[in-house]
């Protein structure tokens, strides 16, 4: 199998994830959006939630079924999401750290390292 599947279907996912968050930052009410009520938490919070939510995507590729490690990939992303976009690091500077990265292979920047 390929990791991409529909490319149109992934870019439009996170578009419409990325615009949900920017709206609940925006406008949200802490009462009802889990969004805004983290967001209002601040950085520390944001980090807090997600590294635990890294941490059961890690349990759940060692332990669980695919679907779960489906679904807590969904839920690492959108926690990793919301910590961007409460440290003011937009999508925008993510692709362009992925871009930068592009034909360049991890064994040979590793080694291009100087520590
Ligand atoms: N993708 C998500 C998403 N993934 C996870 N979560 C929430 O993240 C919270 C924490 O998830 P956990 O699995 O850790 O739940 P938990 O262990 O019971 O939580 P705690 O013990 O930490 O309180 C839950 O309330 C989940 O519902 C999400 N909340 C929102 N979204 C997206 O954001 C949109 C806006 O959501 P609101 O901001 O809540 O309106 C939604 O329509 C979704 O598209």
């Amino acid at each position: 199998m390929s990791i991409l599947g529909s490319a149109d279907r992934l870019a439009e996912a996170l578009a419409h994830l990325g615009m949900t968050i920017d709206t609940r930052a925006e406008t949200g009410d802490a009462s009802s959006s889990w969004t805004a009520k983290l967001l209002s938490k601040g950085v520390g919070a944001c980090a807090d939630k997600a590294e635990e939510e890294a941490g059961e995507f890690i349990q759940a590729l060692r332990e669980e079924s695919d679907d779960r490690v489906a679904s807590e990939a969904a839920d690492m992303l959108y926690h990793a999401l919301v910590a961007l976009r409460v440290r003011g690091v937009s999508l925008d500077d993510v692709a362009a750290a992925l871009e930068k990265r592009q034909g360049t292979s991890g064994i040979a920047e590793k080694a291009s390292r100087k520590d």
